[in-house]
């Protein structure tokens, strides 16, 4: 039976290896020949990781269709060299029944270039004022496991201490957009003295951290898990460090661009660096850098937010808040955690694929790259670089806070369960995927 070979990998611990791949897993990892038939990659100076898992992504459909689509956020994510993307509910209709959630994944399985497994949101509508069916969403075809009503905050104390005690009955986790709505009232940017200088209304970094302070402890009360959404300032990381020496089962993100930019972009009033939460000081992206590499943040995760043009090349404080992230996601990370020495490609594995699917109950991502596990991975050339520009990004929306930076590392091929994704840094047509998903290899 045909398969891939893939020849000559640099494993994450540093060994070389030849992989093959057949029928959707992998069948050999150390030295391997070709079978006929097989597809060669030659992957001399490539890293193999583990394919990559997005916690945090918003594929927009349904309702906001002229964003981003199932399609082309999970090509972008392919792309960027990820297997799984969880899809945040925030969609339209939310993705607050069983019957929503089932189509986004049913979507994602046609299309075959990632795992889509849908997030459900806590409230009815997002509204903060009643449980949504949480139960209905576990137990239905799209095994929902991660709960959100991301992009706002579970503000009501009593409803989170609800979610999080009905979530804990199936193994799920609640995930916290945390931002006390009061505290952010008209917040355009971090609050600071630039907030000041610019005239922009402050988001004050207590605003989440008492959130978090005050989640920890509810799921402390619950004996329930946790989960923080883009942690973003340097206290947030000391209140998830107490809570975890505490024993309180939370984890936590932080997103690429928290890793590497400052409020200081808000200088030009360019709306592209318009975010939630706000990009903050130079000492917090310090502190979150530091975090990640000692472990109290768990995963990195893109918080992939595609806007149109129209909602970014406008006013800042029009604009709307989010930047897309899943083909820049590994770049930046290599950036800004690898080749600063903060850590090395096992660890990246960790943080942007076995931990984010153990978080969010993922199957098949336990035994990265071993013999017999279900054929995810990436092979990325940490040696290239890219200057990054909006007009060759893959997803549908344009706004990334790259455009003319160059960044380290290149994703030269994906492979989902045994389907390539991406060959030769090029995406696979969608009929190819759709049809080599559709036999399971
Ligand atoms: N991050 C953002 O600024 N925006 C997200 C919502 C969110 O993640 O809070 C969006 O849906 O656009
Ligand atoms: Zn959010
Ligand atoms: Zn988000």
């Amino acid at each position: 039976m045909s398969g891939i070979l893939i020849r000559g990998a640099s494993l994450v611990g540093g060994d070389r290896a030849d992989i093959r791949i057949a029928d959707g897993s992998i069948v050999a990892v150390g030295s391997a020949s070709a079978e006929s038939g097989d597809h060669v990659i030659d992957a001399d100076g490539l890293v193999a990781l583990p394919g990559l898992v997005d916690l945090h992504t918003h594929l927009r459909e349904p309702g906001g269709e002229a964003s981003e689509t199932v399609l082309t956020g999970t090509r972008a994510a392919a792309a960027g060299g990820f297997t799984a993307v969880f899809a945040m509910a925030n969609t339209t209709p939310v993705a607050d029944t069983a019957g929503v959630v089932e189509q986004v994944e049913a979507l994602g399985r046609q299309h075959g270039y990632a795992t889509v497994r849908p997030i459900g949101a806590v409230t009815v509508g997002l509204a903060g004022q009643q449980l949504a069916e949480l139960g209905a969403m576990a137990s239905s075809r799209a095994q929902v496991r991660v709960f959100s009503d991301d992009g706002h905050c579970v503000a009501d104390p009593l409803m989170m201490r609800r979610a999080l005690e009905y979530v804990a009955a199936f193994d799920g986790v609640v995930a916290q957009h945390a931002q006390e709505p009061r505290l952010t009232e008209g917040a355009q940017m971090n609050e600071g003295p630039l907030s000041g200088e610019l005239g922009l209304t402050g988001w004050p970094a207590a605003a989440e951290e008492s959130i978090i302070a005050r989640d920890v402890l509810l799921a402390e009360h619950t004996h329930s898990r946790l989960h923080v959404c883009h942690v973003s300032t340097a206290g947030s990381v000391d209140v998830v460090r107490w809570a975890k020496a505490r024993g309180i089962q939370v984890t936590a993100e932080v997103t690429p661009h928290h890793l590497l930019l400052t409020d200081e972009t808000a200088r030009d009033y360019d709306a592209r660096f318009k975010v939630n939460p706000p990009l903050r000081r130079a000492e917090d992206v310090a502190a979150l850098r530091a975090a990640v590499a000692d472990g109290t943040i768990d995963i990195v995760a893109t918080d992939h937010a595609p806007h149109p043009d129209e909602s970014k090349e406008c006013a800042w404080s029009e604009a709307a808040f989010g930047m897309v992230g899943l083909e820049s996601a590994l770049s930046v990370v290599q950036h800004a955690l690898v080749d600063t020495g903060m850590l090395d490609w096992a660890s990246v594995a960790r943080v942007l694929s076995t931990t984010p699917a153990h978080i969010g109950r993922l199957a098949g991502y336990d035994r990265p790259l071993s013999v017999g596990a279900p054929a995810h991975l990436t092979l990325v050339d940490p040696a290239a670089s890219r200057t990054w520009s909006p007009g060759e990004l893959r997803g549908r929306s344009r706004n990334t806070p790259y455009t003319g930076l160059t960044l380290p590392g290149r994703v030269v091929a994906t492979v989902h369960g045994g389907v390539p994704t991406v060959l030769d840094g090029a995406l696979v047509d969608a009929e190819t995927v759709a049809a080599a998903a559709g036999t399971g290899r």
